[in-house]
């Protein structure tokens, strides 16, 4: 396995960075929440709602950890490092990046909370939910890049430079 895994927010530009490095760096591309989707047959915020927070969070860590890919970017779901051995499966031996794009940024530009269908409880906020999961994003993450200020273009150019680097 040699794959560049996205983690960070939702929000933080994951999905559009992920196919935009792909093509860039000449590697295949997966986007995580896709896979789980086509194998649990349902839509995100569907399977969110029916099993309740923890069991989404056991399927999507049980689907990625059985992914077996190589030289692809893997743009994961922000909920993926609640599993973390997941995260690191799928990294090992390539490299874990975390989008770091601070909450006022992804308050603007995550607006439809429900219909994204985010791992969080009812009485939870946004700010909660980055809290909880920011110290998770740094301990699975290998490189971190400040994502502020940074345009889509720029942080697809920081992310093939990481991976060069690496
Ligand atoms: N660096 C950026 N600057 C401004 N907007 C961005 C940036 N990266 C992503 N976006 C926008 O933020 C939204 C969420 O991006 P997305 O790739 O779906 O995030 P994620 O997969 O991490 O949840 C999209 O509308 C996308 O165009
Ligand atoms: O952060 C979350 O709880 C989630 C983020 C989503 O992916 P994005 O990070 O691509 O929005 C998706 O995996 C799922 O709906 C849960
Ligand atoms: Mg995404």
């Amino acid at each position: 396995m040699s794959n560049l895994v996205l983690i960070g927010m939702p929000g933080a530009g994951k999905s559009t960075v992920g196919v935009l490095a792909a093509k860039v760096l000449g590697m295949d591309f997966v986007d995580t929440d896709v896979i789980i989707q086509q194998a649990a047959g349902r839509l995100l915020p569907e399977i969110i709602q029916e099993e309740g927070i923890d069991e989404f969070l056991d399927i999507e860590g049980e689907i990625l950890g059985s992914l077996d890919l190589t030289d692809t970017v893997v743009s994961t779901g922000g909920s993926a490092v609640m599993r973390p051995a997941a995260v690191s499966s799928l990294g090992k031996g390539g490299l874990v990046v975390y989008l770091s794009v601070p909450t006022d940024e992804i308050e603007r530009r995550v607006t439809n909370l429900a219909d994204r269908g985010i791992a969080m409880g009812p009485g939870q906020n946004l700010q909660g939910v980055f809290a909880e999961r920011e110290p998770r994003y740094r301990e699975a993450a290998d490189v971190i890049i400040d994502c502020s200020g940074r345009d889509i273009e720029a942080v697809v150019h920081a992310v093939a430079e990481a991976w060069h680097a690496s």
